[in-house]
C-alpha cells in the first residue's frame, strides 16, 4: 500500500493518559488518521515493543503503517511498518540494514544543509520541523515557519510531512507550501475527542480519500 502521509499522528504517552493510547489512536485513525508513530521518550524498550504489538493489533486491516520513534530494535522486534529517525539518532543506513527494504523509514530535516546530505535511495519520507515552536518536543531545533517548510520541500525529492506546532487551522498553508501531510501530536493526543480533532484536518482527508 503506499505511503499516505496526509495525516500522521505522533503518539505520547502523558498527553494520551486520559483516553488510554489505544484509543486515542483508534478513534483517530477512524477520524481520518493515515500514519502512526509510536514516540514514547520514557518507556523501556520491552514496553515499547509490548506498546507497538498492541498498536500493531489495533491497526491490522485499516492500512495504516506503525512507525518506530528512535529505536531501532523496538522497530525490529515489534514487527512495525518502519522507524522514524532524527539527526542524532540511529544512522539511516544501519535501520535500512536491519529492517530490510520494505520497511519505512523517515529522517527529521530541519535545514538545507541537513537535506544535502541525506541518503534519499534509503529513505521512503522526510519529516520537516519545527513548522512552529513547540512544547512537545523540549530539544526541538529553530522554527522555520511556512516559508523555511516551502523552501525545503522544494528541494527534497521525497514525499514530506510537515510538523511542529501544527493545528487543523494550518493544514490549507501547510498544502500550499507543497508538503504531503501534516504530523501532529498536540492536535490530537489530549485532545477531548480524538476522533473530531483528527476529522479537522479536512484538506489532506479530502485529498487522500480520492
Ligand atoms: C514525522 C516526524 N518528523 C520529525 C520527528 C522528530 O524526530 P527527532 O528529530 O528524532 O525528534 P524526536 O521525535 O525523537 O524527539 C518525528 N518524530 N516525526
Ligand atoms: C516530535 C516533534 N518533532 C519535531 C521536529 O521539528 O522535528 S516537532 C515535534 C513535536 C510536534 O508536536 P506538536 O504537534 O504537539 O507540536
Ligand atoms: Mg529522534
Amino acid at each position: 500500500m503506499p505511503l499516505d502521509l496526509s495525516l500522521y499522528l505522533v503518539t505520547d504517552a502523558t498527553l494520551c493518559r486520559e483516553h488510554g493510547l489505544e484509543q486515542t489512536v483508534e478513534a483517530a485513525v477512524k477520524g481520518g488518521v493515515t500514519t502512526v508513530q509510536l514516540r514514547d521518550k520514557h518507556a523501556s524498550d520491552e514496553q515499547m515493543i509490548a506498546q507497538a504489538k498492541r498498536l500493531k493489533a489495533l491497526l491490522a486491516g485499516t492500512g495504516v503503517p506503525l512507525i518506530i520513534n528512535d529505536r531501532l530494535q523496538v522497530a525490529l522486534e515489534s514487527q512495525a511498518d518502519g522507524l522514524h529517525v532524527g539527526q542524532s539518532d540511529a544512522a539511516v543506513q544501519q535501520a535500512r540494514r536491519v529492517l530490510g527494504e520494505q520497511a519505512i523509514i523517515g529522517l527529521s530535516i530541519n535545514t538545507i544543509a541537513q537535506l544535502q546530505v541525506s541518503p534519499f535511495e534509503l529513505l521512503d519520507y522526510v519529516g520537516i520541523g519545527p513548522v512552529f515552536a513547540t512544547e512537545s518536543k523540549q530539544d526541538h531545533a529553530q522554527p522555520i515557519g511556512f516559508g523555511g517548510l516551502a523552501a525545503l520541500v522544494k528541494a527534497c525529492p521525497l514525499p514530506s510531512v510537515a510538523i511542529g506546532g501544527l493545528k487543523a487551522n494550518h493544514a490549507i498553508s501547510v498544502q500550499r507550501a507543497g508538503a504531503n501531510g501534516l504530523a501532529v501530536i498536540s492536535a490530537i493526543c489530549g485532545q477531548p475527542d480524538p476522533y473530531q480533532a483528527a476529522r479537522a484536518f479536512q484538506i489532506f482527508q479530502a485529498d487522500s480519500a480520492s
